[in-house]
């Protein structure tokens, strides 16, 4: 889910619909569209806009002066009066307008522009990112939350990161976590709404007067952490990733493995360079060339844009939907250059997740509580559909494989009450008639529509990335699947062996627990040295661990270890004759 900037719509559906006579035979030439629409246009193009800022996300940006096959530019006339009609639009969708660029051609003198057009929200409704905050330990992680989500420069020696430690594990409305989590709140005109009181951020009082909201999860920058680094990477599905590099140190420590482990889950990943202020500008230039250079090798294959203007930002904002590109930024925490640069580009973001509101609620568990004067309570992620408070959904699989129903007794969004939760948005859920102790991380609360199962094993097309060995048959990792951690066991494999930069197709199965997993989730798969990446592609539901074929007794198609069996039955049966 991003913005689209680009609004085909507008001309195709304006023209097909002028020479059905719709808008009094005038055609709309995109460039000029809303430099003095009819009533029956105005209404068109606010119908489209509308239609780009639901499902989700409730913003879109529109672009002015710039046509298909047009020359670009509008005169000053033209783009006054264009953003006066984007202007009346916004007050018609309930949305506020923001300039966010506005440029004037050298060679024509005309104009363009781009306007962020927001809903203001409802009922505390925002729109929800989740950034996962990584980097080797010292890149100025901690400082740079701090300096943003307190609005005060660091001093060099650890004074914005403290503000940050003081309220890191508090268990306010049972919502604490195993990784840190911060939040940035925007509103509807895109002004940040963060304002600590005596040091302290009221969650409650962000998020009430946001209308996007941004979580940072910060995430261990030391090798000791790296098991939480996977597990906050996997399961608190972030949107993005913000690589953090210390200007001075470069590129050291854990700082690959961290783009290496965003890259293998396929999250796109923007850097972040610290500490500018005090770097000498070779050594700045050195980390740069190495940063650009990583990014660029074949093993991460990234476009890399170095972000210096507020026009930088808008562009790498509105392209960031693509994996490939990779935006930089130099900041200082001390002196503050270039943060607000950052902020604007944070304020761009939209989650990459499609809320799926038609499809039966998923919700994956990440974490649990026991809440004094609350009860058990469970936070993690709504993956699809709608859920409000006193449905009821299944909850499991248990240790049994099995799934109960659980009524969900109230909802918190960041701390604030709510009524309900959408697909992509996390929560935290009280529920009823449960005990903390029945319920693990992994589990999920799923629609009874869904028939959820359980699975002990599963297959999953795996690529290791590194190996001191070979692994075969039988060796054991932990594996991390979306918020499911747990060691599994090889159980078949499409080749005898596999060494480093092996592809294969594999069949685990969980030492402990039978597990809900769903086909095309990322995993990772990790022990000691060993590293692995890949893709769930087969659940074999609890029952069919022990049948004996099930796949191919339902007519469908045989996973690729059955065809092997099928092979190697075929030939051994040909030595045979
Ligand atoms: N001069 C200068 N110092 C900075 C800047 N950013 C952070 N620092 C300092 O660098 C030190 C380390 O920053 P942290 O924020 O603790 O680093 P971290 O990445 O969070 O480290 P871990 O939490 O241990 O992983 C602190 O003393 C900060 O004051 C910066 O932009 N300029």
């Amino acid at each position: 889910m991003a913005h689209l900037v680009d609004e085909p719509m507008i001309a195709n559906d304006a023209q097909s619909a002028a020479s059905s006579g719709q808008f009094d035979g005038v055609s709309l030439s995109r460039k000029l569209a809303y430099v003095s629409p009819s009533h029956t246009e105005f209404e068109q193009l606010c119908v489209n806009l509308s239609k780009r800022m639901g499902q989700g996300v409730q913003e879109a940006i529109v672009e002015l002066g710039s046509g298909e096959a047009e020359e670009p530019g509008l005169t000053a006339d033209e783009m006054s009066a264009s953003v006066a009609t984007v202007q009346s639009m916004a007050v018609q969708l309930g949305a506020d307008c923001s300039v966010l660029q506005r440029q004037q051609l050298p060679a024509s003198g005309l104009h363009t522009a781009k306007l962020l057009i927001r809903r203001k929200p409802a009922n505390g409704d925002f729109m929800e990112v989740r950034v996962a905050v990584v980097g080797n330990v010292d890149a100025g992680k901690s400082t740079l939350l701090g300096v943003l989500t307190h609005g005060e420069l660091d001093n060099g020696r650890g004074f914005a990161r403290q503000k940050l430690f003081r309220h890191k594990h508090e268990a306010e409305s049972g919502r604490t976590s195993s990784v840190g989590n911060d939040i940035l709140g925007f509103n509807s005109k895109g002004e940040v709404v963060n304002a600590p009181t005596h040091g302290q951020l009221d969650w409650q009082r962000v998020c009430e007067r946001s209308a996007k909201v941004v979580t940072f999860i910060d995430l261990a920058g030391h090798e000791r952490y790296l098991k939480t680094t996977v597990f906050g990477m996997t399961g608190h599905s972030p949107d993005f990733a913000m690589l953090m590099i210390g200007s001075n140190a470069g590129v050291i420590g854990m700082t690959k493995e961290h783009l290496g482990l965003a890259l293998a889950l396929n999250v796109p990943v923007f850097v972040v360079v610290t500490k500018i202020d005090m770097c000498p500008p070779n050594v700045l230039d050195e980390t740069l060339r190495l940063l650009q250079k990583i990014l660029r090798s074949s093993g991460c294959r990234k476009i890399p844009v170095m972000v210096n203007t507020p026009d930088d930002v808008v562009c790498s904002a509105t392209n960031f939907t693509s994996e490939r590109l990779c935006p930089i930024f130099r900041v200082s925490n001390v002196t503050g250059e270039n943060l607000s640069l950052l902020t604007q580009f944070l304020n761009l973001l939209t989650s990459r997740t499609d809320p799926c509101l038609t499809q039966p609620a998923e919700f994956q568990i990440d974490d649990t509580f026991s809440v004094p004067g609350v009860g058990t309570v469970v936070s993690g992620t709504c993956n699809k559909g709608i859920i409000r408070v006193n449905d009821v959904l299944l909850l499991g699989p248990d240790p049994l494989g099995k799934f109960q129903s659980i009524p969900i007794k109230s909802i918190h969004r960041k701390r604030l009450p709510v009524m309900e939760v959408v697909g992509s948005q996390t929560a935290s859920f009280s529920l009823k008639k449960i005990k903390r102790s029945q319920i693990r991380k992994g589990m999920v609360l799923v629609s009874p529509l869904l028939e959820p199962t359980a699975c002990w094993e599963f297959e999953a097309d795996v690529l290791i990335l590194h190996h001191p060995t070979t692994i075969s048959v039988r060796y054991q990792a932990m594996v991390h699947v979306g918020p499911i951690r747990q060691t599994a066991t090889i159980v078949q494999m499409s080749k005898e062996h596999l060494r480093t930069g092996d592809k294969a197709s594999v069949r685990f199965r969980f030492i402990k627990n039978p597990e809900y997993i769903k086909i095309g989730t990322r995993l990772v798969f990790r022990e000691g040295k060993t590293k692995a990446v890949g893709t769930v592609t087969v659940a074999h539901p609890h029952s069919s661990c022990v049948a004996q074929n099930p796949r191919q007794r339902n007519g469908k198609k045989p996973s690729p270890f059955q065809q092997q069996h099928h092979h190697s039955a075929a030939s051994a049966a040909k030595v045979q004759s």
